[in-house]
């Protein structure tokens, strides 16, 4: 192998070995190397006989370099200190080859000379990015230009490269790395690779030091520029010369001039202003005393807008949005017709303006509930915080007070309530329409905590106003129509009780001065138009219902969704989805099929979105290139299966032991399907086993059923034997708590059918509480129930006899449809559900 070489290479030398523990030799390089080691002393010697030339081998570690630079000895100097040097030229790189002899005590190798080998063209984007890359760096560095005008002028790439091992940014590994490197292009890839990594550094760490440096002078020019304002101040002062206020204080109190406050209020921030301006700037009292008097400001004092009173008009808005619903709208016109006649009578004073304070001090305020707004304070606001004190005893006796109790009291807060989709929102957008005012929406859903109405105190990390005081600064007036939104579904725990706030702001004669704990000035929400929604009745806190006029909204019939579809939701829908209204064809009997094949509710929300989702497909297929417009004649084309199908109700009564109730859900009225087994006998003593989450009293309805059949089986020719099993009593959809006496009945009937083997009568649902001697009771929720009914395709229904006056409330149509019983005795209900005995 070495002979070989020896014969394709004539170039190859034998010359004394020099080791260079820490640097490299570039060709090109001219430097001086201290002689101090023998082997460094013996290695120069030997190079006379070698015509002055070594090779220069670097070492790493303990490894010697596979290339070295071969040089020449251009010659011998005294260094400093009187030490022996050599200066050396760098002429090639040499590959290492095998050991020789040679003379003296050197170690000779055989070295292969190797030059550059690289056509300039073939690299001119690698040496322009180098140079490029190169200048970068040598700039941030501040490099002076000679050291950039040298790189520039070296135009062999070759030697471009090998400039790498001057750079600082280069360690030695790296240094043997460029002469070890004999290929041109790939030692330029791998110095440009490296330069570019260290410029990039350079370029965050500048940036970082100009960022820092900016913000450092900003606050150091701040700094002074506050200590020379100070001065001035302290020195205009002394001249008895203005102004002495901080800017800042200046702007609230240009604010405030400007801001139609109340008296004690204006009173209040001012006192806030000047204490602003006492505080230190490093303070975080600053910065709350700031975010105060924003919120303060941002409240719409003084801002009201007119009513409009006109009736008809008003009717007209709520009949333009809304279909049917007419006993609503009377109740709510009739509202605003008393507010109207209180206003023109002058007992309202809804064109004074509007001021928290004076007015007020003629009538006496009641102050039954625990809030801290005591009587009415003319001499300004109370200490923030202060509590009732025997100091502030409330005036007059709040349960004979015969006086009108606020300044325009127009009524109870009138309540909607009713299952969800029935519009119950809508309408109180309607009713803000057909007034002129404002509207905002309170969402009281899940409000535990007493603060999220009243706010919190300032103090509180994090404080804010409450939603109340937040709704009337959305508002932007102070007349607004403020909707509180799921009233039913608010909850006290340890954290207060929200209701009790809630009822100061409901009560006439206290929320002209309501209180929020953030705020700590008084809010006049007298002129508020509050409008309340509630999904069910029973979870209203009674405080809080007795202030409330409840309006039901019990759900629609089908034919009603349709004329809602057709007049509304329909239009809507369209609209959202980029179509003109004669774009899409849809019958009134195919609405309807939409209606009973795909919802399955007592209001329109479900429809709502099927009519989107089949709108939205329309638009799909005309965007597709469908001409204009679509039939919709079978809906399952546009909205996937049906999903709802009503002969349900008389399936599941076809075995005995099974029968349809009806009830009052979160969501309406719905059917339910009470099913029962007989499981063993139990030696006589009949027990139930129920399940489907019931609550204690339908617990206890099942026991009344039971006991009432076993008391009168032989009234009743019932199996006595068999009635003395254990039975099993389960409500489907097991999951939804279900509770109430009006089970009762169809307990009673799914028992006696089951131990009769009589099956329950297809198309027959009922309703009603049953006592132990069989009585029926009245129930409630009977329109909900007949509508529920009438949507799950049932044609009887069994209801109490004294409920007879609430189907007056049940639509003709639906009545008609139906053939409704009322009841008394349960045993009238065994002997219209079950069927003959076969
Ligand atoms: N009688 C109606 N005429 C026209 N549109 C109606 C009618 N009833 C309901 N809607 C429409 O149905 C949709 C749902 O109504 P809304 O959101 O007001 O229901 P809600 O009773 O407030 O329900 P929730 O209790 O869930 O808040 C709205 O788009 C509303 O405009």
């Amino acid at each position: 192998m070495v002979d070989q070489l020896e014969s394709t290479d004539r170039a190859q030398l034998t010359v004394p070995l020099l080791p260079l523990p820490g640097g490299v030799v570039v060709p090109g390089m001219v430097v001086t190397i201290a002689v101090e080691s023998d082997e460094a002393k013996a290695a120069i010697a030997a190079a006379a006989d070698a015509d002055d030339r070594l090779v220069l081998v670097p070492k790493v570690g303990d490894r010697y370099a596979t290339v070295g630079t071969l040089a020449h000895i251009d010659s011998h100097d005294r260094l400093r200190g009187g030490r022996k040097g050599i200066l050396v030229r760098g002429l090639s790189r040499a590959v290492i080859g095998t050991g020789a002899t040679g003379s003296g005590d050197a170690t000779w190798v055989r070295v292969d000379p190797v030059l550059d080998d690289v056509d300039p063209d073939d690299v001119a984007d690698l040496t322009r990015d180098y140079r490029a890359i190169i200048t970068g760096i040598l700039e941030h560095r501040g490099a002076g230009r000679t050291l950039s005008t040298a790189i520039e002028e070296i135009t062999d790439p070759g030697q471009l490269a090998d400039t790498a091992v001057y750079s600082p940014d280069v360690d030695l590994a790296q240094k043997v790395e460029v002469l070890e490197t004999l290929d041109v292009t790939v030692r330029l890839e791998k110095v440009t690779a490296w330069a570019r990594e260290v410029l990039a550094e350079l370029d965050v760490r500048s940036k970082i030091r100009a960022d820092v440096g900016e913000s450092m002078e900003k606050r150091q020019r701040e700094y002074i520029l506050r200590e020379q304002l100070k001065a001035i101040r302290t020195e205009l002062r002394e001249m008895g010369a203005g102004p002495a206020e901080d800017d800042d204080g200046q702007d609230y109190r240009t604010r405030v001039a400007e801001a139609a406050l109340p008296d004690d209020v204006r009173t209040f921030v001012t006192k806030e202003i000047d204490r602003l301006e006492r505080t230190s700037e490093q303070s975080p009292e600053q910065s709350w005393i700031r975010t105060w008097l924003d919120r303060i400001l941002e409240l719409p004092w003084g801002e009201r807008s007119d009513d409009n009173l006109d009736l008809d008009r008003a009717r007209g808005v709520l009949d333009a949005d809304h279909t049917g619903l007419e006993e609503v709208k009377d109740r709510l016109i009739e509202q605003l017709a008393v507010r109207k006649l209180r206003i023109e009578r002058g007992l309202d004073a809804a064109s004074e303006p509007v001021a928290s304070s004076s007015p007020l001090a003629d009538w006496p305020a009641d102050t039954d509930t625990d809030t801290e707004t005591g009587p009415d304070t003319p001499t300004g606001t109370p200490e923030p915080g202060a509590e009732p004190t025997d100091d502030n005893p409330p005036v007059g006796d709040p349960v004979e007070d015969e006086q009108p109790r606020g300044r325009r009291g127009s009524g109870a807060i009138l309540a909607l309530v009713g299952p969800p989709g029935v519009g119950k929102t809508s309408l109180g957008e309607s009713v803000a329409r057909a007034l002129g005012r404002r509207f905002v929406r309170v969402a009281l859903g899940g409000v535990r905590d007493e603060a999220e109405i009243r706010g919190h105190r300032r103090t509180y990390v994090g404080a804010q106003p409450g939603r109340i005081a937040r709704a009337m600064t959305e508002a932007g007036s102070m007349n607004p129509v403020v909707l509180l939104d799921e009233i039913d579904k608010v909850g006290g725990d340890y954290r207060g009780d929200p209701s009790a706030a809630l009822l100061e702001v409901l009560d006439p004669a206290q929320n002209h001065t309501f209180r929020d704990h953030y705020l700590e000035v008084d809010l006049d929400l007298s002129d508020v138009l509050f409008i309340a929604t509630a999904n069910v009745l029973e979870t209203i806190p009674g405080p809080l219902l007795d202030r409330l006029e409840v309006v039901t909204l019990d759900g629609y019939t089908d034919a009603e969704k349709v004329t809602i579809a057709r007049d509304h939701l329909l239009t809507r829908q369209l609209t959202n989805a980029g179509l003109s209204l004669d774009e899409v064809e849809i019958t009134d009997e195919v609405l309807r099929h939409v209606v009973e094949g795909w919802t399955r509710e007592a209001g329109v929300r479900q429809l709502e979105r099927q009519l989107a989702k089949l709108t939205r497909k329309a638009a799909v297929r005309i965007a597709a290139g469908d001409p204009a417009p679509i039939v919709v004649e079978d809906p399952s084309a546009l909205l996937g299966r049906q999903k709802v199908f009503r002969e349900d109700a008389t399936d599941r009564v076809d075995v005995p032991g099974v029968a349809t109730g009806l009830a009052v859900t979160g969501v309406g009225g719905d059917v339910l399907f009470v099913e029962t087994a007989r499981l063993d006998d139990d030696g006589g003593k009949g027990s139930l086993h129920l399940t489907g989450q019931l609550g204690d009293v339908m617990q206890e309805s099942a026991t009344i059923a039971l006991s009432f059949l076993r008391s009168h089986a032989e009234e009743l020719q019932l199996d006595g034997t068999a009635l003395g099993g254990r039975f099993h009593v389960h409500f489907p959809a097991g999951a939804i708590p279900k509770d109430g006496p009006s089970a009762g009945v169809t307990m009673t009937t799914a028992l006696a059918s089951l131990v009769t083997g009589r099956k329950v009568r297809a198309g027959v649902g009922m309703t009603g509480e049953v006592t132990l001697q069989g009585k029926v009771l009245p129930i409630g929720g009977v329109k909900q129930k007949v509508l529920a009914a009438h949507r799950s395709g049932l044609d009887t229904v069994l209801l109490p006899k004294r409920n007879e006056a609430d189907i007056d409330d049940v639509p003709e149509s639906v009545r008609d449809a139906m053939t409704i019983h009322f009841v008394e005795d349960v045993r009238d209900v065994l002997s219209l559900a079950l069927e003959p005995v076969e």
